[in-house]
């Protein structure tokens, strides 16, 4: 049964594009993710492996085959199923995209708008994600006075405020130096794992693949297994 996946792919094609322009870029893709997996993803660039995250993660909408996350058939579900799917997801990018004008733990803070929590939890839950991720000294700082790793330590705390069920992180160690990349990327595994959740990270970074339970590999399109 489906629902004891956290994520499953079922022959998923996508295409960009319409008419003579149309052009596939995911060739019938079929993967199952545990709850509780960390699964890595590599392959080079424009093979598709940010477009599988975005599909996974309910921001662009499947066209054929079966995408189900969390037991939820995405393929032709409507907003509201897919604004819920949503909330159980959290996305950590590249860019990390914090917003310049709040603070650091106001940005963590939205994250938990749509969460339905007292305003004594949220702050409780606040502190407590951005202690563990060594950050507690800089509540009240701005995302331009951090490094790079600090900004993407605040992604992470982010993303897990709201105890995601599901994390997918894009290129989340990109703009980091060797030890920043892993440290941040273990600080997602160890949270990961103390909240039972799911990791799917898609990088280039070699130096983290140990930190995977499974590696997968993406090629023009088409997902092959790897031996970790
Ligand atoms: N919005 C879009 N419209 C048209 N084509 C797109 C769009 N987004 C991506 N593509 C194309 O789809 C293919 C897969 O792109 P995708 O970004 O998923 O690859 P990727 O493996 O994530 O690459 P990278 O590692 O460089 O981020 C590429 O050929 C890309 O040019």
């Amino acid at each position: 049964m489906s629902l004891q996946f956290a994520i499953s792919v079922t022959q998923l094609n996508h295409y960009y594009g319409q008419d003579a322009l149309r052009k596939q870029v995911l060739f019938d893709i079929n993967l199952q993710v545990d709850r509780g997996e960390i699964v890595i993803m590599t392959g080079p660039s424009g093979s598709g492996k940010t477009t599988l995250l975005t599909l996974m993660g309910g921001l662009r909408s499947p066209q054929e085959g079966s995408l189900k996350i969390l037991g939820q058939e995405l393929l032709d579900s409507i907003p509201d199923q897919m604004t819920l799917i949503r909330r159980n997801i959290g996305y950590i990018f590249q860019a990390h995209n914090l917003l310049n004008f709040l603070t650091v733990y106001q940005n963590v803070e939205m994250a938990l708008e749509l969460h339905d929590v007292t305003a004594e939890e949220a702050d409780r839950r606040i502190r407590e994600v951005l202690d563990s991720v060594g950050l507690s000294h800089r509540l009240d700082y701005y995302p331009s006075d951090l490094s790079g790793g600090q900004k993407q330590r605040v992604a992470i705390a982010r993303a897990l405020v709201g105890q995601p069920k599901i994390i997918l992180a894009d290129e989340p160690t990109a703009a980091l130096d060797k030890k920043s990349g892993r440290d941040v990327v273990e600080i997602m595994e160890k949270l990961a794992k103390q909240q039972g959740c799911t990791i799917l990270l898609v990088t280039h970074d070699n130096r983290i693949l140990d930190l995977a339970d499974r590696i997968i590999y993406m090629e023009d399109g088409v997902l092959m297994p790897r031996a970790a």
